[in-house]
């Protein structure tokens, strides 16, 4: 399986089972997409703002669901494995994603997984064990929270570092070299801490080293 990102803005998710998983899904989508939880009861859990419709489908019901909300990705996270069942197959004929959570390994061919996700914006860092182990992409999970907090802070100042340099034309060779001296360096990390001013300046401390050297 290869990872890629998708952007879900204006798309909606449909979800079959509102448990501890349904949930889960629910607030990981919510955060971009229109999200629709279908269950006949619902865990007391947080559903990320997700519109929650209280119904048990069977499993021609499950296709008329899916029909009607014309989702990018079905969600199936019932306990019922035959609805589930109805649930990938409804979307896959209608060309939507799906998402089986009762599912291991590889998930069947053209299905797709929810990997742990630490998000740092604009950095997305995604953890999966092809199935084998999801406490473990979890455990990793907040471990990279803890060891690179300050992600984001580093991409906000890189990429405007990346913009000046080209805007004031440096090659594209140096400015590779500066923009790798800067993600490399942990005074810079640990300068993000007291703030984006304070790391500007000790990358270009860094960057005049480099570009010292070369000279
Ligand atoms: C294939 C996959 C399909 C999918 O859901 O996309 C899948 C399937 C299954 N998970 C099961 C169990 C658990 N899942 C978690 C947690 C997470 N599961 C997630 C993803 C995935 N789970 C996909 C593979 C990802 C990968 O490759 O690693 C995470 C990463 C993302 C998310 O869901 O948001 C989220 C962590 C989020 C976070 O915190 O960051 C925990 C941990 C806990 O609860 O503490 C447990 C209990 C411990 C254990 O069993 O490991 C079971 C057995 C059910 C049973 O026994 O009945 C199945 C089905 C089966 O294996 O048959
Ligand atoms: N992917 C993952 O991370 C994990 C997956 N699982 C799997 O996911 C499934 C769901 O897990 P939980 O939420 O813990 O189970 P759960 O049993 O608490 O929740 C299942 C939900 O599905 C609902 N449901 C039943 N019939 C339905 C229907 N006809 N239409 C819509 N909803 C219906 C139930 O009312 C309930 O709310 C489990 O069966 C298990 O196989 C379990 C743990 C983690």
């Amino acid at each position: 399986m290869i990872p890629l990102l998708h952007d879900f803005t204006g798309e909606t998710v449909l979800v079959f089972g509102g448990g501890p998983v349904g949930a889960r899904k629910a607030r990981r989508f919510a955060a971009e997409a229109e999200v629709v939880v279908v269950s006949p009861d619902f865990a007391d859990r947080e559903f990320g703002g997700a519109e929650r419709v209280r119904a048990a489908p069977d499993i021609d019901a499950v296709r008329e669901w899916v029909d009607r909300a014309d989702p990018a990705l079905v969600v199936a996270a019932t306990d019922d494995a035959a609805l589930n069942d109805a649930a990938e197959a409804a979307a896959r004929d209608r060309g939507a994603l799906v998402n089986r959570a009762d599912d291991h390994g590889e998930q069947s061919v053209g299905n797709v997984v929810v990997p742990a996700t630490v998000r740092d914006d604009p950095v997305t860092i995604a953890v999966a064990t092809g199935g084998r182990s999801p406490a473990l992409s979890k455990h990793l999970r907040e471990r990279f929270e803890a060891e690179f907090s300050g992600a984001g802070e580093m991409a906000e100042l890189t990429g405007d570092i990346r913009e000046e340099l080209k805007a004031a034309d440096v090659p594209p060779t140096e400015r590779r070299n500066a923009v790798r001296a800067v993600v490399r360096n942990d005074d810079v990390w640990k300068a993000l801490d007291s703030g984006r001013s304070k790391a500007r300046q000790v990358a270009t401390d860094v960057i005049g080293d480099i570009s010292g050297d070369s000279s």
